[in-house]
């Protein structure tokens, strides 16, 4: 029986595969078409053409990046229908349908019902292909007489194979195995702040990467237009999960780490834990401020300022007055200068009248010569300047932390020892806790040039403009012998979503006042509040997926408590949910790390793990200096026991460069070390670099040294002994934590 519906299957997804490829060809055709059209003809001609081939390649590369594992599922219906999950919703040419796309209200079925909400479905099948092969089905039968555990675990064998299977370095999707308790995240209103809190391995991760798949579907009209920003804790993180939302057909969605964050600005992480925790504390707010009004100066004493020879007089009560005025137009300093400035000019240019007129009896002086002779004198432009100099967020935050006397002026809540802390040199690498200080300036200090402000409108207009011209580009396409398989209704809204789409990814590059629809935030737990402020700002909406686990922070800027993290931004208005199995580590390796976290007084959620593992924790102790000796030792045995799988050895202080350089003179180039160096098969790591990622086994070293180093938390051992999918080695001399050995 299973033989002939595992032949049946094979046939049926060979016909979804031989569907595809019609698509695709018929893709590849148009698209010659285009391009055989060559690049003659008028300018519009020319870019309409591109506009199409690009298009085109779009839908190519939709459809190429779909192929692997393309259907995952059939339901077989009460009504006697079967219905096939995958990747996207396919049909026949006459609007047949062969395959419901997997976020597809009515494919909800496939990840939620059981045998006690049947939801109409009599029997769910999973199809595990390899490549493009069937090479298994199987089946969780619903009907009422083969009643199952409500909570056990959908389509086993399936996840269990893709739990087994070795970790490549990059997270792969998780579509053909979502389990009811994340899919009912997953799915959830797009409106307000959703909190997913989850112990380590419990999929926050890929059901947040899958949420954003599933929103962009449901809400293309919102979404398209406005976008959707995925915000991760580090470049190597967001490296990780790169592939995951093209593998789901979605490339629209923008990723950026917390220091990429502000355009043009490439932070790396703050070096000291404690000035992070600083910069992250929301009185920065008001110290930015102070900043920005410190650079709004009354001048020491009344200038006397030569014009063309003649002496004016500005007065402290002058500009003093002026900066009132100009301060209450309520405008960002950049564009309240003006108002300040005119103010100035206008009275030192009465002056300069009565001066001249004085000078000269019964002539009227020119206003318009006299007022341009007071512009540009030298003097009056210095001493406006100095009053109220125009300024750039990076020159204020640059010398508000570089800059002793300033520093102390802004931050009079601070101590000492603080402001000693925050001080470096100028020029120093803008850093994450650097980023949410640029924007606070960004905000209050306005644009540089106020008229740059008109990019917007102009963007406004031009997108106008090109809908209007969709239509026309049928008509000439079809006037140079292409053959156009669309509708100028299509077209104009394809290239509505694709202008739409390239300006909402190319804009959080390039433009910090724009707002996005939803934002997704993974590890969120690590985010200080001032970088809370700056996601918020994002996304005035305050739609929010925000993912992570409050026992797993190690940034001391980080957050307690959800409630403490959120109340600031959000108030009361969010909603949490939780994830409660962890699909990860085996139960031996989780319990060791839950037992050590608790004995450390961290509470932490401890998810169930969902398989047990070959292996316990293995535990070294080694005398004092032999650390990374036994390292290097024990390493062959690791990657045996592994079998060409992934590992990563996480240390920190001093063991980070030591294990490094121990392991790269006996395995060379395949030592990875930090950021992007996943194609390795060893990786030597901090806990912070570690934070997302997993590996098939792990070898941390000296495991109470990164438990009780100054500044440290619980959270990084955590964190490091929560990273592997098969085994645990703790090196140690300076002893085990309590609860690992149980
Ligand atoms: N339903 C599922 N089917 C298959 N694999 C899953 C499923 N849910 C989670 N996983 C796998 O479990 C592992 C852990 O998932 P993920 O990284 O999303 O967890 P996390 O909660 O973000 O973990 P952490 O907080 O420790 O970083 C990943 O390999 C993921 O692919």
């Amino acid at each position: 029986m299973l033989d002939a519906d595992l032949a049946h299957e094979r046939n049926y997804v060979a016909g979804l595969y031989a569907r595809l490829e019609e698509l695709r060809t018929e893709k590849r055709q148009q698209l010659a078409q285009v391009r055989r059209a060559g690049a003659v003809g008028t300018m519009q001609n020319v870019s309409e053409r591109d506009a199409f081939a690009a298009l085109y390649e779009d839908r190519l590369a939709q459809l190429d990046a779909v192929d692997d594992r393309l259907v995952f599922g059939r339901l077989d219906l009460d009504s006697g229908e079967a219905q096939y999950i995958g990747r996207i919703g396919l049909t026949t040419d006459d609007l047949q349908r062969l395959m419901v796309d997997w976020r597809a209200p009515e494919a909800g079925h496939f990840y939620q019902a059981t045998a006690f909400d049947r939801q109409g479905v009599r029997r769910r099948r999973h199809l595990i292909l390899q490549g493009r092969e069937v090479k298994a089905i199987e089946d969780d039968v619903l009907d009422a007489d083969m009643l199952a555990d409500d909570a056990s675990l959908q389509g086993e064998g399936a996840l269990l194979a893709a739990l087994d299977s070795k970790r490549t370095g990059r997270m792969s999707d998780i579509v053909g195995t979502i389990q009811s308790e994340q899919d009912r995240i997953i799915r959830s209103s797009i409106s307000g702040a959703l909190v997913v809190q989850g112990g380590p391995g419990t999929g926050k991760t890929a059901v947040a990467l899958h949420r954003a798949a599933y929103l962009l579907y449901t809400h293309r009209e919102r979404l398209k237009t406005a976008g959707v920003l995925l915000v991760g804790p580090s470049s190597s993180f967001m490296k990780y999960i790169e592939r995951v939302l093209p593998s789901l057909g979605e490339t629209g969605v923008v990723m950026a780490s917390v220091g990429r964050l502000m355009p043009g600005i490439k932070a790396v992480a703050e070096p000291e834990a404690v000035v992070a925790a600083i910069k992250g504390r929301l009185d920065m707010v008001k110290v930015v401020a102070n900043a920005v009004a410190n650079r709004q100066r009354i001048p020491a004493e009344d200038r006397v300022l030569d014009v063309d020879g003649r002496k004016l007089m500005l007065t402290r009560r002058q500009v003093s007055r002026a900066r009132e005025r100009a301060r209450s137009t309520g405008k960002p300093h950049n564009e309240a200068r003006l108002t300040f400035i005119k103010i100035l000019l206008r009275e030192l240019t009465e002056q300069m009248t009565d001066l001249v007129e004085a000078g000269s009896i019964g002539n009227n002086a020119d206003r318009s010569y006299l007022a341009e002779d007071v512009r540009t004198a030298r003097d009056v432009r210095i001493v406006l300047n100095l009053c109220w100099m125009p300024m750039t967020p990076e020159k204020l935050i640059t010398e508000l932390l570089s800059k002793p006397a300033v520093l102390a002026a802004c931050t009079p809540s601070l101590s000492l020892r603080e402001r000693s802390l925050l001080l470096r040199p100028a020029g120093a690498p803008w850093t994450e806790a650097d980023v949410p200080l640029l924007d606070e300036a960004a905000e209050l200090l306005g644009e540089m040039d106020p008229a740059a402000g008109r990019g917007l409108a102009q963007q406004e207009h031009d997108r106008a403009r090109d809908l209007a011209n969709a239509k026309q580009t049928l008509v000439n396409m079809g006037d140079m012998g292409v053959d156009v398989l669309i509708s100028a209704e299509e077209l104009a809204d394809q290239n509505q979503e694709r202008e739409n789409r390239l300006t909402a990814a190319e804009r959080a590059t390039s433009d910090r006042t724009w707002a996005f629809g939803h934002i997704v935030v993974d590890e969120a737990q690590e985010l200080s509040p001032m970088q809370w402020r700056l996601l918020v700002r994002r996304c005035p909406l305050k739609s929010f997926t925000i993912v992570g686990d409050i026992a797993q922070t190690s940034s001391v800027a980080g957050a307690n408590s959800w409630q403490g993290a959120l109340a600031p931004m959000f108030g009361d208005r969010w909603q949490l949910e939780e994830l409660t199995v962890n699909y990860r580590t085996p139960s031996q390796i989780a319990e060791a790390a839950a037992r050590m976290a608790n004995a450390a007084g961290l509470v932490v959620s401890a998810p169930k793990a969902v398989r047990e593992g070959r292996w316990a924790p293995v535990i070294d102790k080694v005398d004092h200096g032999q650390v990374v000796n036994r390292l290097v030792e024990v390493l062959p045995e690791e990657l045996a026991a592994l079998d060409g799988g992934l590992l990563a050895v996480i240390a920190d202080g001093d063991l980070l460069p030591a294990a490094t350089s121990a392991l790269r003179a006996v395995y060379g180039r395949r030592i990875g070390n930090g950021a992007g160096s996943y194609e390795q098969d060893i990786v030597v790591i901090s806990p912070r670099e570690a934070k997302g990622l997993e590996f098939d086994g792990v070898v941390v070293l000296e495991p109470s040294v990164m438990l009780n180093r100054e500044h440290g938390r619980v959270g990084d051992l955590y964190v490091a002994m929560t990273r592997p999918t098969q085994r645990l080695r703790l090196i140690a001399a300076e002893g085990i934590p309590a609860g690992i050995e149980g």
